[in-house]
């Protein structure tokens, strides 16, 4: 994909921000199951130019974008550098300027298990919540964490039961789903350890240039 991803009015389109350092089969896992039980019309794939809660730069974006294309090979998902053309890598300043370009469509912020452990520490985390509908799976390891997290705990009234996460889309926020789903034990970590991964490139990113 070039240039900037489609998408019409009153689509529902899924964004699955992440480093992709590397991408791997877990991702593209949470993909295909969040189209269906969220209802998605399109997931884009924000490959971040870098976690702004991480100080080890990632390996190169062209190595990352490669690598997630040839991971995730699906009609209705696009892999995007989205962030990189908008120079934004907090997610709620992305999701703002996404906002703002793309009117009319209804965006669903997603993530694994793990990150909603710690989303109470993003920017503007609670901004998010009240902007966008959010929709979590379940990772090995982090279901019982995130359901006492403090977003959880927080955002208690606004949690969707799973059987009605088809209409998540359609919600107004806030409003956020967890799912389960059979769990995939992948990991960018595991990947990076073996050693079948590029070599990190931390001189890659320019914190200047990104809000
Ligand atoms: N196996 C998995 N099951 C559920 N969610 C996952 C899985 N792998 C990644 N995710 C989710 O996908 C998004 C992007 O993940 P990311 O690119 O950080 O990969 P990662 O495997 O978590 O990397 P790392 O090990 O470096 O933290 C995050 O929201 C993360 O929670
Ligand atoms: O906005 C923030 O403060 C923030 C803090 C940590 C992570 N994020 C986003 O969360 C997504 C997952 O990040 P990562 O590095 O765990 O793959 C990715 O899109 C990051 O930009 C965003």
């Amino acid at each position: 994909m070039q240039g900037w991803p489609q998408a019409g009015r009153g689509q529902r389109v899924g964004l699955l921000g992440g480093s992709f350092d590397p991408a791997h089969e877990g991702h593209a896992h949470i993909t295909r199951v969040a189209m269906r039980r969220f209802g998605l019309d399109r997931v884009w794939w924000l490959v971040s130019p870098g976690n702004p809660l991480k100080t080890n730069g990632p390996a190169p974006m062209s190595d990352r974008m490669a690598r997630a294309r040839d991971v995730m090979q699906h009609p209705r998902v696009q892999v995007t550098d989205v962030e990189t053309r908008l120079k934004t890598r907090y997610t709620a300043q992305t999701l703002r300027r996404l906002m703002a370009r793309y009117p009319g469509v209804q965006f669903v912020w997603l993530m694994g298990a793990d990150n909603l452990s710690q989303f109470h520490l993003w920017q503007d985390w609670r901004w998010i919540m009240d902007h966008v509908a959010v929709g979590v799976l379940a990772r090995p390891g982090d279901r019982l964490a995130a359901g006492f997290s403090p977003a959880a705990r927080i955002y208690r009234g606004a949690r969707v039961p799973a059987r009605a996460s088809g209409a998540l889309g359609l919600m107004t926020p806030p409003a956020w789903c967890f799912v389960n789903l059979p769990l995939s034990d992948q990991s960018s970590t595991a990947l990076r350890k073996a050693g079948t991964w590029r070599k990190r490139d931390a001189g890659a990113i320019d914190p200047a240039s990104l809000t």
